[in-house]
């Protein structure tokens, strides 16, 4: 539905030339929600703004259901925006006018008549999730339900491609995760794609069907999300899939293991869909000669299953390890001996 052929953005600043974007080719399908993450300066936000010419490829191609939109201009660009909707992290309402005012204003501006327009904005209301609120002003609105307005406005034309642009960083992690849900509702009641930006891995694990990673204006990385969080190749992939471990003091705990069991391994196993229902640990224990001390572990969902990872000491002889890490391994369960005490 949506595809990135070898698009370029690059800014003259006054230290030099910029390579914001860099050769990016990606292809986005109808109704699935595409995350792209990356650390601040990567280019994401520069990336997430050419899909709706906010700006202007230096060079390559955006096109949405075949149609590329870096030739349009004028009308034709304003009519083919008013199909891919944005929302922002700092929410841009419209701080004079009320909720409903603020759900109404793209409605205004496409000519829409006010019976209608009242009809559309009580609808939008209920699927944001806003009823009782709508004659509130922003300023009297908690960081959410100011994310709930910017969603409502977005969804007033019924665009087919929502961008969220770092939709949820200004939000704590609770109100994070009303936003993220709500998202995936209008994603399965409306069959909207979304492509949304971030630095959160968090979010990209609760909500996302497919991720690219961005570095340096480049896309280093993109796949399913089990497939990626599984198997992560670069290592920028793999500093973001440890931010879903929350390590918390787990290095002072293997400084502290090290001493202790000299002889022991510690691994941290990557579990997906079936293998993180399965008691495999228990199995192990049975098979093989080894002990096992758990240290830490965290299961969560995706949208496409569950993802688990455990960290764990494994004692016994080399041998009766080596064989039971094998085991793990031919179950499809991700092994990284992160210590060889
Ligand atoms: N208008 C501009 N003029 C000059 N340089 C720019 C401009 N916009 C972005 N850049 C540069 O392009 C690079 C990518 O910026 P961009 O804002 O797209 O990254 P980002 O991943 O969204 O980071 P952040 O989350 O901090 O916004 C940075 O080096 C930035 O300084």
């Amino acid at each position: 539905m949506i595809t990135l052929k070898g698009l370029h953005k690059t800014f003259n600043a006054k230290s030099g030339v910029v390579k914001a974007v860099d050769d990016v080719n990606i292809e986005i399908e109808k109704g699935e929600i595409f995350g792209i993450i990356g650390y601040s300066g990567a280019g994401k936000s520069t990336l997430i703004r050419m899909l709706n010419l906010l700006e202007r490829p230096t060079d390559g191609t955006v096109s949405i259901d075949g149609m590329d939109l870096s030739r349009l201009k004028g009308k034709e660009l304003r009519k083919a925006r008013q199909e891919i909707s944005m929302v922002f992290q700092h929410f841009n309402l419209l701080w004079s006018r009320t909720v409903k005012e603020n759900i109404a204003f793209p409605l205004e501006i496409a000519g829409v008549s006010s019976t209608e327009r009242k009809k559309r904005v009580d609808e939008l209301v209920k699927l944001v999730g806003l009823e009782g609120r709508e004659n509130a002003y922003p300023s009297q609105l908690s960081g959410g339900q100011k994310q709930r307005v910017g969603i409502a406005r977005a969804l007033a034309n019924n665009p087919k491609v929502l961008l969220c642009d770092e939709a949820t960083s200004a939000l704590d992690p609770k109100t994070t995760d009303s936003i993220l849900d709500l998202l995936v509702d209008i994603n399965k009641q409306l069959g909207l794609t979304i492509v949304l930006i971030t630095h959160e891995m968090h979010v990209i694990r609760k909500i996302c069907h497919r991720v690219a990673v961005m570095e340096n204006g480049r896309i280093v990385e993109q796949g399913h999300v089990l497939e990626v969080f599984q198997n992560p190749k670069e290592d920028i992939t793999r500093d973001f899939v440890n931010q879903l471990a929350d390590p918390g003091d787990i290095h002072k705990t293997l400084d502290h293991l090290a001493e202790e069991y000299p002889e022991g391994k510690v691994v941290n196993l990557t579990f997906v869909q079936e293998s993180a229902e399965k008691p495999l640990i228990s199995d192990v224990l049975r098979k093989f000669a080894v002990d096992i001390n758990i240290l830490q572990g965290k299961i969560s969902q995706t949208q496409e299953g569950a993802y688990g990872k455990l960290s764990v000491l494994l004692q016994g002889e080399e041998k009766d390890i080596q064989e039971a890490i094998a085991y793990m391994e031919s179950h499809h369960v991700g092994v990284e001996v992160i210590q060889n005490a």
